[in-house]
């Protein structure tokens, strides 16, 4: 569904991402992890042809660089880290926005379009919002806007940049699992970021470790979640516990006798 081969981009006169490569198969998720700084937005930013990049991204066989605008969208819903958000709009109507890509230019949009977007909104718990301006809503409720957005969006490629971090447990628990439930009735492809490395582990098939604008490790959450691993990439000091239903990375603070010795 999705291959990336030799990606590099430079920002601001630096190479923030060289010789990246990515497959990812239909129905699978691949979350992309690493510090703070990787280049794990900017990766996902290739894809969807928002930075000049080297290396080419093929998106269901078509070259990223090469789609225009309407075409990417009809493959391609992003959720990204920080989107914008029109003032004064409409829950409702933000998310209606994610039909663009289906409604043909000049006209208005069909009773469809209206269905996928009710559907959406009350996938991700949002009906008694649809009348409230999105700029007034809070950090997690604008978050869950933002996914229902790029589902009614109905795209086959979902690239979620950190989709989770405004919100509280029980709603991050039901938007991954919706997300998981997508891919699994609709064969939705998903490359997600994500911080939280437990969180993470129980819904990727495959975890992409970048540093430094590189690949440094790939495999599956138990292979790459080690305490070695992230201690040499995120330079932390964690445990690994067999957790039900993945690992899950404790931080360990570093001793008393080694905070006051600097060791
Ligand atoms: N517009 C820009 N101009 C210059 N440098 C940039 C720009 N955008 C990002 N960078 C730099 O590129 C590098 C990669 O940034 P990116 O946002 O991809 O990292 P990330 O892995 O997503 O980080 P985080 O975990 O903090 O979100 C960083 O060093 C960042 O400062």
């Amino acid at each position: 569904m999705l291959s990336v081969a030799g990606a590099s981009a430079r920002l601001g006169g630096r190479e923030v991402l060289h010789g990246v490569d990515l497959d990812v198969g239909r129905g699978e998720w691949v979350t992309i992890i690493g510090p703070n700084g990787a280049g794990k937005s900017t990766l996902l930013r290739v894809i969807t042809g928002l930075v000049r990049h080297g290396g080419e991204a093929l998106i269901d066989g078509h070259r990223a660089a090469g789609l225009s605008a309407r075409q990417r969208a009809r493959l391609v819903a992003t959720v990204a880290q920080s989107p914008i958000i029109p003032p004064g709009m409409l829950v409702r109507d933000y998310v209606l926005l994610g039909r663009t890509p289906h409604v043909p230019l000049l006209r208005a949009e069909t009773a469809l379009d209206h269905a996928a977007t009710d559907d959406a909104l009350a996938m991700l718990d949002l009906g008694t919002f649809a009348r409230r301006r999105l700029d007034q809503l809070s950090g997690g409720e604008r978050q869950r806007a933002f996914l229902a957005r790029a589902l009614a969006q109905d795209a086959p490629l979902l690239l979620l940049d950190e989709p989770t971090t405004a919100l509280d447990i029980s709603h991050k628990q039901d938007v991954l699992e919706l997300v998981d439930e997508l891919r699994r009735q609709r064969g939705l492809t998903v490359v997600s970021t994500m911080h939280d490395l437990s969180i993470a582990a129980q819904y990727a098939d495959r975890m992409v470790l970048l540093a430094r604008g590189t690949v440094v490790a790939t495999g599956r959450p138990s292979e790459i979640l080690t305490a070695p691993i992230i201690e040499q990439h995120y330079g932390a000091s964690v445990q690994i516990l067999p957790g039900p239903s993945g690992p899950v990375v404790a931080p360990i603070r570093p001793t008393s006798a080694s905070r006051t010795t600097g060791e």
